[in-house]
């Protein structure tokens, strides 16, 4: 039996299979299985296009890159066109057979790469078409912006987050707080902080182990809200990525001021409409907001700090990060910084390279 047809037959068993608590161990032990069997089917397909997708992975340029996702002409074209303004040369060659163009949002002087997914990710679990080098492609994403057609029915969003969801990504959601690791010996070590509130026993942890072939390994169960499905994840963690998603949803224009307002509480989520201009600037705020990039300005001293031009960073980025995003080399060099803005204590603080900065902090670093 090859691999699609194990994972259709698991599908089929877990479909078949009551949920209670008498066929809870059971159902772990098959979704162990099927994300062993979905990972395989993704391990397979990369060695055999040799890594990854060919010709499809664009270099990742910018201050962070933001992935486009959605079913075909729910307005991503439009989106980027109006959100976008230069397009990066490198899309010409690497997109050709693909007809995806990433585009560069310029945002208070950052530079956010947005790349836009062609078609859907729709069956990439399955490894048909297209899908795969979608998804490898969507894992290195800093922010995902699930496009979404105001109206359609839920559906779509649906469809589009359980085919993420089967290939390892997962949508706004921390690490489980589970401790685990390998051993050469020692046999299986299980220990629990608190009592689980979730479905995560023991014996549910030593089956899986057991089906994943695991004799020896420590664990450490930190959070009383973990699951079995959790625990899943960190077993396959080096296929796992834990990203940030925005749901947008456009075409509101087309659909009741009733349906808008409801969209537009839910979590996570911007309403828009390409056509009409509306909700264009709320999108590109929410995109910077959930990115979570801090603009630190440079000041070269008896000179006033150039305002245009940010070094941009990660949120709780250090003033050795700031060194490092300069010149590789450049902390070696590093004496000491003065920093003017909220995270300085008084203005300026002399500073060394473990001290966080703040966005629009301003910084002056002197070398030896
Ligand atoms: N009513 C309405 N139509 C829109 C809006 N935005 C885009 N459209 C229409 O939707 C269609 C698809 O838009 P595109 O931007 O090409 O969609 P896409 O998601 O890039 O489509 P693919 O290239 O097939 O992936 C076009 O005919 C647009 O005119 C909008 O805000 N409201």
């Amino acid at each position: 039996m090859g691999i699609i047809d194990k994972i259709k037959a698991i599908e089929e068993e877990m479909a078949r299979t009551q949920k209670n608590k008498a066929t809870e161990h059971h159902l772990g032990l098959l979704k162990g299985k099927l994300a062993r069997y979905r990972q395989q089917l993704l391990a397979d397909e990369t060695a055999s296009s040799g890594g990854g997708g060919s010709g499809f992975e664009v270099a990742k340029s910018g201050d962070a890159r933001v992935v486009l996702i959605g079913y075909p002409s729910v307005g991503k074209s439009s989106l980027l066109g109006k959100v976008t303004s230069t397009k990066s040369e490198i899309a010409h060659y690497a997109f050709t057979t693909l007809t995806s163009v990433p585009g560069v949002l310029k945002y208070q002087g950052a530079e956010i790469q947005i790349v836009d997914l062609p078609g859907i990710i729709y069956g990439a679990s399955q490894g048909k078409g297209r899908g795969r080098q979608v998804v490898a492609t969507a894992r290195t994403a800093d922010l995902i912006l699930m496009v979404l057609d105001a109206t359609k029915g839920a559906h779509q969003r649906e469809s589009l987050e359980k085919e993420l969801e089967a290939v390892g990504i997962r949508l706004n959601k921390e690490k489980p707080n589970i401790y685990y690791k390998k051993k050469e010996t020692g046999g299986i070590k299980i220990n629990f902080t608190a009592p689980s509130k979730a479905n995560l026993t023991e014996d549910a942890i030593k089956l899986i182990l057991r089906d994943y072939r695991i004799h020896n390994a420590e664990i450490l169960v930190r959070d009383d809200k973990c699951t079995i499905d959790d625990f899943i994840d960190v077993l396959n963690e080096q296929h796992r990525n834990y990203i940030k998603c925005l749901y947008v949803y456009n075409k509101i224009d087309a659909v009741s001021l009733e349906e808008v307002d409801r969209l537009a509480r839910e979590p996570n989520t911007v309403v828009m409409s390409c056509e009409m201009d509306l909700g264009l600037d709320d999108v590109v705020d929410e995109i910077w907001y959930q990115l979570n990039l801090s603009r630190v300005f440079t000041k070269k001293r008896g000179v006033r700090p150039d305002f245009t031009d940010p070094l941009v960073v990660r949120h709780n980025s250090t003033v050795g990060d700031l060194c490092h995003s300069i010149h590789r080399d450049f902390k070696d060099k590093f004496k000491y910084a003065l920093v003017w803005g909220s995270s300085a204590k008084h203005s300026p603080q002399k500073c060394g390279l473990t001290h966080r900065v703040h966005d629009e902090d301003v910084v002056s670093l002197f070398t030896k």
